[in-house]
This record gives C-alpha cells, sequence and structure tokens, in this order.
C-alpha cells in the first residue's frame, strides 16, 4: 500500500506542483468538523450523560495533545446538538444542508461527530443523499463521554483523520474502535445497529470495510465488498437533482411470536408506507389464529384495503428456496427489498415517500436504484 505522503509531481497550469498520492497538494491540510452531539459530545456529571458545546470542542483539543507533530487545522460548525435517540429524519437535512454548503476543495476530508444509538440511520441517510462529494465523509462516535477514560472518542476521530489523509474515496464511512482496539471501517449504507450488550457495530455479513492498521487503510476483500477501484471510480449518481426530503409517516413493524396486528387500526391515521422486517430467514408468520390477529396476510389485506404499500426487508433472494410462508408473502403482494440492511432500507423508503410523488418512481427508487452499495452485490 502507498503511504499517504507518497511524493507525485503532476502539471497544473504549467507549473510543476508537488502532491501526494490523492493529487492534493502540501498545504496545511484542512478537515471539515461537523459535530452533532452524541456521547461523543457530551459531558459526564454524577450519574447523567447529556450534551454538552464545549464536550464537542474538546474533542479537537485531545486530538491536538494526543497528536501534537500533526499539522492539521480543523473548521469546525455544530449544526445540531443533541443526544442521537432524539433525532428525528428533518435533522438528517440539516446535516445534508451542511455537508452542501461545504467549499470541498479547501478540505481533505469531512468528520461528523454522531450518537451510536442511531448512527446506522444517519450514515445510511446522508449516504443515500449526499451524492457528489468527492471528498470522505467519516461519521464517528463513542460509547462512552471524553471525560471517561473508556471514551474511544478521540481515538477514532484520529482513526478518521488517518483515513481521510490516506485515502481520497468519495463516500460516507463510519470508523469505530471495536472492544479487541481494531479500528474498523463500515460503509455508511451497510451498518447494522449496535448490540445492545456489547456496544459493538457490524456491517452486513459481518464483512466491514476494512481496517484502520498503523495509520493505514486495509481492505477487506470478502465477495460483498466493493473493491478500492470500484468506489475510486464511482460514476456521477443514478439519482440527480432531487430535492431530497425524508417522510415520517413510514411504519416499520418487527415480527415476534404474538405480534398481536388488531392493534393497527388506520381508521384515524394511516401511513404512507409499511416496512414489515422479517426473521432472519426471509419469513413472518401466515398463520390464522382464532384468539387474536396473527397472520401478516391479513394485516397485508388491511394494508392494501387502505391503499397502504407493504415492503418487506431483509430478503436475500426471492427468486431462490423459500419457506412456504416467504411464498404466501410474496404472493399476496408485499413488495420485498431484496440485499439491503433493513436500517438502511427504513431510510431509503423514507427518502423515496419524502421525494417523488409517483409509485412508480418510488417503485423504482427502491428495486432498480443503488446509490451506495446499499445492495449487496458480490463482484
Ligand atoms: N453512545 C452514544 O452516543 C449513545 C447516545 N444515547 C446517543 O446516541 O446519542
Amino acid at each position: 500500500m502507498i503511504p499517504f505522503n507518497h511524493f507525485r509531481n503532476v502539471r497544473r497550469s504549467s507549473i510543476l506542483i508537488p502532491t501526494d498520492f490523492c493529487g492534493r497538494s502540501f498545504k496545511l491540510k484542512k478537515i471539515k468538523v461537523i459535530f452533532t452531539g452524541g456521547t461523543i459530545g457530551s459531558r459526564k456529571t454524577e450519574r447523567n450523560i447529556d450534551v454538552d458545546v464545549a464536550a464537542s470542542y474538546e474533542l479537537i483539543r485531545l486530538y491536538g495533545a494526543f497528536t501534537p507533530s500533526r499539522q492539521i487545522e480543523f473548521d469546525t460548525v455544530q449544526p445540531l446538538n443533541i443526544l442521537s435517540e432524539n433525532l428525528v429524519p428533518e435533522d438528517w437535512l440539516t446535516m445534508i444542508k451542511e455537508l452542501e454548503n461545504i467549499d470541498y476543495s479547501l478540505y481533505e476530508g469531512i468528520i461528523v461527530t454522531h450518537g451510536t444509538d442511531t448512527l446506522p440511520f444517519t450514515a445510511a441517510a446522508l449516504s443515500l443523499a449526499s451524492q457528489g462529494i468527492p471528498i470522505p465523509i467519516m461519521l464517528i462516535a463513542s460509547n462512552f463521554p471524553l471525560n471517561d477514560p473508556r471514551g474511544k472518542g478521540v481515538l477514532n476521530f484520529s482513526h478518521a483523520v488517518d483515513f481521510i489523509m490516506e485515502q481520497c474515496l468519495a463516500g460516507v464511512f463510519v470508523i469505530f474502535e471495536n472492544s479487541q482496539g481494531e479500528a474498523i471501517v463500515h460503509l455508511g449504507t451497510r451498518l447494522s445497529q449496535s448490540d445492545p450488550f456489547t456496544d459493538e457495530y457490524d456491517s452486513t455479513y459481518s464483512a466491514p470495510f476494512g481496517v484502520m492498521s498503523n495509520h493505514q487503510f486495509i481492505h477487506n476483500t470478502h465477495a460483498i465488498n466493493p473493491s478500492v477501484a470500484k468506489l475510486q471510480s464511482q460514476s456521477a449518481p443514478e439519482v440527480n437533482n432531487v430535492p431530497w426530503s425524508f417522510s415520517n409517516e413510514v411504519l416499520y413493524l418487527r415480527p415476534y411470536p404474538g405480534l398481536n396486528y388488531r392493534y393497527y387500526d388506520f381508521s384515524k391515521s394511516k401511513p404512507v408506507a409499511v416496512l414489515h422486517d422479517l426473521y432472519h430467514s426471509g419469513t413472518a408468520s401466515t398463520r390464522n389464529s382464532d384468539v387474536f390477529d396473527a397472520s401478516i396476510l391479513h394485516f397485508l389485506a388491511y394494508c392494501q384495503s387502505h391503499e397502504v404499500t407493504v415492503y418487506i426487508a431483509p430478503i436475500k433472494n426471492k427468486a431462490g428456496d423459500l419457506y412456504a410462508s416467504s411464498h404466501l408473502l410474496l404472493e399476496a403482494g408485499a413488495i420485498p427489498l431484496e440485499n439491503i440492511s433493513v436500517e438502511t432500507a427504513l431510510v431509503k423508503l423514507m427518502l423515496a415517500y419524502g421525494s417523488f410523488k409517483e409509485h412508480s418512481q418510488i417503485l423504482q427508487f427502491m428495486q432498480e436504484t443503488s446509490l451506495f452499495f446499499e445492495i449487496h452485490q458480490t463482484s
């Protein structure tokens, strides 16, 4: 792997300007930092953890103390200061607008600090709706505040800086150090929610995009991952010039034994669409019960009678071998969202219903458009 300070001369306006491997000049490097809150921007007092404006800026000071010889300038903004459990889709738009207003020619990359609770959803939202930004966007977080010795906020910040300085990959990435001290790099559309007991993240297929080792990025060559070359050669976004918006009216349901659909009554207000999660084998209950309404098929018919489309995810391959219950579900008209994580499927549905009017546009966007490797494909 070629180190980030690899020297290369390129000709610009007939003057030889020394640049690094990414074609960036060797002037003082600048990174834009967008603080949004979360534990990484919080302070602990007694038994309470809450966001604190000063804690966000403290991150930059602590990083400076951690790497005193590194000459990087940080420009900071704080459009939000919120625990991420309190985020709503409107806040993703605030972040997207902040990203769009940046003069990319001034910066090597962007770091967004965030809470861990809803990080996968924000990562998906930014990945899907911040297309065409030519520099890396790194999302970072921490399980503990900066003033807790267990906190990894400064380390994660440092890994994000290393990635930006070493790689010139456009896209949205999450860097989060796990309990083994490995700085795992995830693609923004493939991060699953953190485990509630170990507080660890994983990517779909347990195949993160790579890892930072000795300040360098090591790509994970798992068949499901795009290559670095593929990321470097990303073409223009498939969907362009759309004034993105996220709908708050998508209902998300998870199956569990005993889920009683009778409690979902659309007579007062109805969602624009439903995303019904599935058990891991692509199933949900189709059983008739005299005691309660246990069948997703009845729910599907109820939704259809209210003109509410029901999508199902995650599902690997609708054309492969399926359980009888899954066949029934598909025959009854549930729309499968194949090979996409349920977190990203939900955010993409919110984006589709917020941004497009026609049902055909929504379906095409959901089923045929891939924006940032959110659809798993073996290459
Ligand atoms: N570790 C964290 O950041 C958790 C916090 N509740 C948040 O998501 O903002």
